[in-house]
């Protein structure tokens, strides 16, 4: 039986990085997923005795027999109803592991998601040999959330061939785990986010394995209800950026002076609060559509201020708010920044030709610009017995 599994990428509309030092963040998913697909039981003769991670579009393939990671590993063992971090020991046997596959050089920075993959295979599923197979919609390393949506799919799709969570659903339809086992998808796709980003909030994992829109405090997740549906306009700077190393640039700049940096972590959090009220205000008319986005845009144009001070704008984001600003449109980088994208807040009332001569300009820098339905599913699964 093959195992399918889907999980959504994520805008951060206010919060991200002080969410890191105990603020809110509101985030909403994104119409564009990861896919895994898992096929845990190879023909006789094929991938015999293998572990496979194949990346479908990035056109590369890694494989390790499953005696040499049990030789490699023999602490580590299948344990899916418990998420636990990786142990320091493991670490280091994982990296050797992952070294050993020879990235291309231009591809290293895949090396931590290779390694998330093991750990979290290997903690869920044991040693049994499967071919799991990965394609994304998402840029990665662009600020959209990849690597939380790659380790709550992977999650997903193996939880759901465990047998810890139950596979409801009808054969070859989409279906969502129920509350507490996307609790559990949570925890472990957290342990495969910490893998990857070094410190993280958590926010993107819990925004991918729930869905919808929230705000996120401290490992508290509050649902929110956008009495207005947001459009977004994303756009892509394609200045690639790592969030492990911005996060970790935000922290020491944080070290150095921490009472201005607190004083900046507080600011954000009023902004995401103020912005969770706003955001399910109810509406009656256009004109309170119109007040309430100017609200937002106005909190999302300090929230980037904000991000300005903690030290991960790029000139690259800075010449999207330059052209956004000509057409009154308010901007702000989301996710990490240092590159990757920003976000635009597009107005129910504003025409469509302007949006298009917005995208325009942008698109004539070399930017990549696109709509995003915002605030989706989160986690599906599906299972089908024709492979
Ligand atoms: N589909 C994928 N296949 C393999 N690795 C992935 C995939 N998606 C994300 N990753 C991992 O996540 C990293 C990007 O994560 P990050 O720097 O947090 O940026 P973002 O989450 O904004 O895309 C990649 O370099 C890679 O290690
Ligand atoms: C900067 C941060 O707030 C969000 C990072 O998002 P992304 O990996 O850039 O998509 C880090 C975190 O919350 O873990
Ligand atoms: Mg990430």
């Amino acid at each position: 039986m093959e195992v399918r599994s889907r999980a959504p990428g994520k805008v951060i509309l206010s919060g991200e990085h002080a969410v890191v030092h105990g603020s809110a963040a509101v985030a909403a998913s994104i119409d564009l997923h990861t896919i895994v697909s898992f096929l845990p039981a190879p023909a006789p003769g094929v991938d015999d005795g293998l572990i496979v991670l194949e990346l479908e579009d990035i056109r590369l393939e890694f494989s390790w027999p499953t005696g040499r990671l049990k030789e490699v590993l023999p602490d580590m063992g299948p344990a899916p109803s418990s998420p636990q971090a990786c142990s320091p020991e493991s670490m280091e046997l994982i990296s050797g592991l992952v070294d050993e596959q020879n990235l291309p050089e231009a591809k290293v920075g895949l090396a931590s998601g290779i390694f998330a993959f093991l750990y979290l295979y290997i903690s869920i599923q044991g040693f049994k040999p499967g071919r799991v197979v990965v394609s994304s919609d998402l840029p990665l390393g662009s600020g959209l959330g990849s690597s939380a949506s790659f380790c709550v799919s992977l999650v997903g799709a193996f939880l759901a061939r465990s047998g810890s969570v139950e596979l409801r659903g009808q054969q070859n339809s989409w279906f969502r785990f129920a509350e507490n086992e996307l609790e559990l998808v949570n925890k472990w796709a957290f342990e495969g986010e910490k893998i990857i980003h070094g410190k993280p909030s958590g926010v993107d994992n819990t925004v991918s394995t729930f869905g919808n829109m929230i705000m996120f405090r401290s490992g508290e997740l509050t649902h929110i209800k956008s009495s207005v549906p947001l459009k977004m306009l994303i756009t892509n700077t394609k200045v690639p950026r790592n969030t492990k190393a911005l996060v970790a640039g935000v922290s020491e700049r944080a070290s150095r002076h921490p009472q201005a940096m607190a004083s900046v972590f507080t600011a954000v959090d009023s902004i995401s609060k103020e912005l969770s009220t706003i955001l399910q205000l109810p509406v009656i008319d256009d004109l309170s559509i119109t007040e309430k986005e100017e609200k937002i845009s106005e909190l999302m144009e300090m929230n980037q201020g904000l991000l300005q001070c903690m030290g991960v704008s790029h000139a690259s984001i800075e010449a999207v708010l330059r052209v956004t600003m000509k057409f009154k449109l308010t901007s702000k980088l989301t996710g990490a920044g240092g590159g990757g994208c920003v976000l635009t807040l597009l107005p129910t009332l504003l025409s469509s030709t302007v949006v298009d001569k917005v995208m325009a300009e942008l698109e004539s820098y070399g930017f990549q610009c696109f709509i995003a339905e915002v605030g989706g599913r989160g986690l599906e699964i599906c299972s089908s017995d024709s492979s």
